[in-house]
């Protein structure tokens, strides 16, 4: 797929009629009706996605994290150096990050797209480079991307998904890493919710109040400065991470393969306002994995009518969250399937 147009395009909506089925089958389990509680409604999604019951079995779980750096770390909105973007990826690389620990304990592969790092990590098996920019310009005071760049950011999302579903992938699972991106991620949230800078912008990787206080005033300005063009694309090109771009490509891409998409924190959380913002049908295929601390996940989340399936006070991203609900998803197709009916017992 290469160019965004035909990407939006080529997602279909979710089919209702296979949740039906779903809760048909659900009823006819040896197990009391609906005692399954919202592990039945996630199974039911699941045969929505597929348009299949029972649907297919979660057996080759991935995980994308998206990687890049923020023009508006100049602003002194996270007290971490912009390098610990690149340490971290190369952490990534070396299976040594929480991300890697958590996805081995639940089966999960993981990819990292390099974004538009500031300075980039070396070449590893697992990375792939957009190739655009390194970081982006400071949304405090200019758009942090140009439209093109933002459009090149998430085809190269696309691509990666569409890489790991052609060797299998059956469920994408979104991870992101980069200093200061829980602003951008506040400044998308609050414009695509209509929520105040001051109800969605948050502590992040732990700020005093001081800066807190900085943090809203910037995401404030950069909310008046874009104004308000709510259109999809010149929102996020003004106000996001080449990640979150990235990210919204990789939704775009697993739910045009109708492959499930597994949300993690504040971060994807704000990537997939956007996807959903570009193609409102994204949203059929979305999975909330975890409640992250950050105020804005849950407005985000509140929008898009998710309801998490974890609330572990994770605040960390990497696609921790995400990982932990993957087992979960697993079950729920597993139940569907596997389990014998009512009518079966004693047979
Ligand atoms: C060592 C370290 C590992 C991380 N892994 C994820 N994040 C998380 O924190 C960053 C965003 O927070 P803020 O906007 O406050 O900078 C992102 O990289 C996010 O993924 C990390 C942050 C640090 C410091
Ligand atoms: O919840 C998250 O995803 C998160 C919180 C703080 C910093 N980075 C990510």
């Amino acid at each position: 797929m290469n160019d965004l147009a035909t990407l939006v395009e080529a997602v279909e909506p979710v089919e209702d009629r296979f949740a039906l089925m779903a809760d048909q089958r659900h009823s006819g389990l040896a197990k009391p009706q609906g005692s399954l509680g919202r592990l039945e409604t996630l199974a039911a999604q699941l045969a929505t996605i597929a348009r299949v019951c029972p649907p297919p079995a979660v057996g080759n779980p991935g995980l994308i994290i998206a990687a890049g750096d923020h023009g508006v770390h100049a602003q002194g909105v996270s007290p971490w150096p912009q390098e610990i973007t690149t340490l971290m990826v190369e952490s990534f690389c070396a299976g040594r990050a929480s991300a890697n620990a958590i996805a081995s304990a639940c089966g999960v592969r993981v990819m990292v797209l390099d974004a538009g790092i500031a300075k980039p990590p070396a070449d590893h098996p697992v990375i792939r480079t957009a190739g655009i920019m390194n970081g982006t310009r400071d949304l405090h005071v200019e758009p942090a991307m140009t439209v093109d760049e933002c459009t090149a950011a998430i085809l190269a999302g696309a691509a990666l998904a569409d890489r790991m579903i052609d060797t299998g992938a059956d469920l994408l699972a979104l991870g992101d890493m980069g200093i200061a991106n829980t602003t951008p991620s506040a400044a998308l949230i609050a414009a695509f919710t209509g929520q105040s800078a001051d109800l969605v912008t948050g502590r992040g990787t732990g700020i005093d109040d001081r800066t807190l206080d900085l943090k809203k005033t910037v995401v404030a300005d950069a909310l008046a400065r874009h104004g308000e063009d709510r259109d999809p694309l010149r929102t996020l090109a003004s106000l996001g991470g080449l990640e979150h771009a990235a990210l919204a490509g990789v939704a775009l891409a697993a739910a045009a393969r109708r492959v499930p998409v597994l949300l993690d924190g504040v971060n994807t959380v704000a990537a997939a306002l956007a996807a959903v913002a570009l193609c409102p049908d994204v949203l059929g295929y979305l999975i909330a994995g975890h409640r992250s601390v950050e105020p804005g996940a849950s407005a985000g989340l509140a929008h898009l009518g998710l309801e998490p399936i974890l609330d572990l006070e994770l605040r960390l991203g990497e696609g921790t969250g995400a990982l932990l609900a993957v087992p979960i998803v697993r079950s729920a197709a597993a139940v569907l399937r596997e389990v014998a009916g009512l009518d079966e017992l004693g047979a």
